[in-house]
């Protein structure tokens, strides 16, 4: 029997946790608010920004979207980024990745003042969770450390293997695994494009976290009787349907499901988790940016 990891249904249960600390916090004067930016006419990245902004109205968070022309130089995305850091209604600026090529990605990150950083991109908030005294957990590789804990996957002494060194998720994935004490104290091992033998390390892995952004790249022949699969990837691939693609994870899910004892499904896995660790944020750069102390989930 495989366990199928539902990130909707504890997505929905920490959001229902994080609306009760928004109204914790408008009752004491601080509404929390998000400025989402998108500097971008990608479709997947307007699908993902309007969902973020749903779920911030649907909790009582209160939301701001800017759009940028992608066309426009980086000074402009700069210019909106100093009037959010100044807006004290805004506590949580988000710049939708990735921006255009002409704009400098790391100048961006460090555009953010650190404390409305709820991604935890900047180099501060990375420092601070490499010493292991998190600020900011970046939302996917904070959902995967809850989704494993609601379903009891110990990480302490097993072997995970993050397949992908982005920054966004296999970089600060792995820095928690090492980490002392809950959802850490993990032997990893990261590995990438430049990985000479994939499959000797995932087959003898506990845990696979595939991060690559690579459809389909981890099959059950990746894989050992037993483990515990979770599937990062929001793949658009083409396909004869309403919206003209379908959604693959990093996973070929039906063959890795006969090796699997637990995996995440694409949809409705890890994706819906990033989105409420990124209202968990939020709440919680609310609170620090207001003195109002909060329980959060
Ligand atoms: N600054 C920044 N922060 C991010 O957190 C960030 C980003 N840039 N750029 C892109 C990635 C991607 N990302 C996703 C969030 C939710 C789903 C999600 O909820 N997916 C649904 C399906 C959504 C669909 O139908 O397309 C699911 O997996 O069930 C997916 C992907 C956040 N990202």
């Amino acid at each position: 029997m495989t366990t199928i990891l539902d990130g909707t249904e504890l997505a929905d249960r920490i959001e229902a946790d994080v609306a009760t600390a928004t109204d914790r916090l408008a009752e004491a004067g601080t509404t929390p608010g998000l400025a989402t930016v998108l500097m971008s006419d990608d479709g997947a990245s307007e699908t993902y920004v309007s969902m973020k902004q749903r779920t911030c109205e649907e909790l009582g968070i209160n939301s701001f979207h800017h759009e940028i022309d992608p066309d426009k130089s980086a000074a402009a995305l700069f210019e909106r980024i100093d009037a959010l850091n100044d807006d004290p209604e805004v506590h949580g600026i988000l710049v939708q990745m990735p921006v255009p090529d002409h704009v400098d990605k790391q100048q961006v990150l460090e555009r953010i003042d650190p404390i409305k950083d709820v991604d935890g991109f900047h180099p501060e908030n990375v420092g601070r969770l490499v010493a292991g005294n998190a600020r900011y957990k970046p939302c996917t590789p904070h959902g995967i450390q809850k989704l494993m804990a609601a379903y009891d996957i110990e990480t302490a002494g097993k072997d995970v293997v993050v397949i992908g060194r982005s920054d966004i998720v296999g970089k600060p994935m792995a820095n928690l695994l090492i980490q002392y004490g809950a959802g850490g104290n993990a032997t990893t091992t990261v590995c990438h494009s430049r990985t000479r033998d994939l499959g000797e390390k995932t087959r003898s892995a506990d845990i696979v976290i595939a991060a690559a952004g690579v459809p389909e790249l981890v099959d059950g022949a990746l894989l050992s009787e037993g483990v515990t699969v979770i599937d990062v990837g929001v793949n658009r691939v083409d396909a004869n349907t309403d919206k003209g693609y379908e959604l693959v994870g990093d996973v070929d899910f039906e063959s890795a499901k006969g090796k699997a004892s637990a995996i995440t499904p694409v949809p409705g896995g890890v994706g819906p988790l990033t989105i409420a660790m990124l209202m968990h944020n939020t709440v919680k750069a609310a609170s620090l940016q207001s003195e109002t102390a909060v329980e959060l989930p």
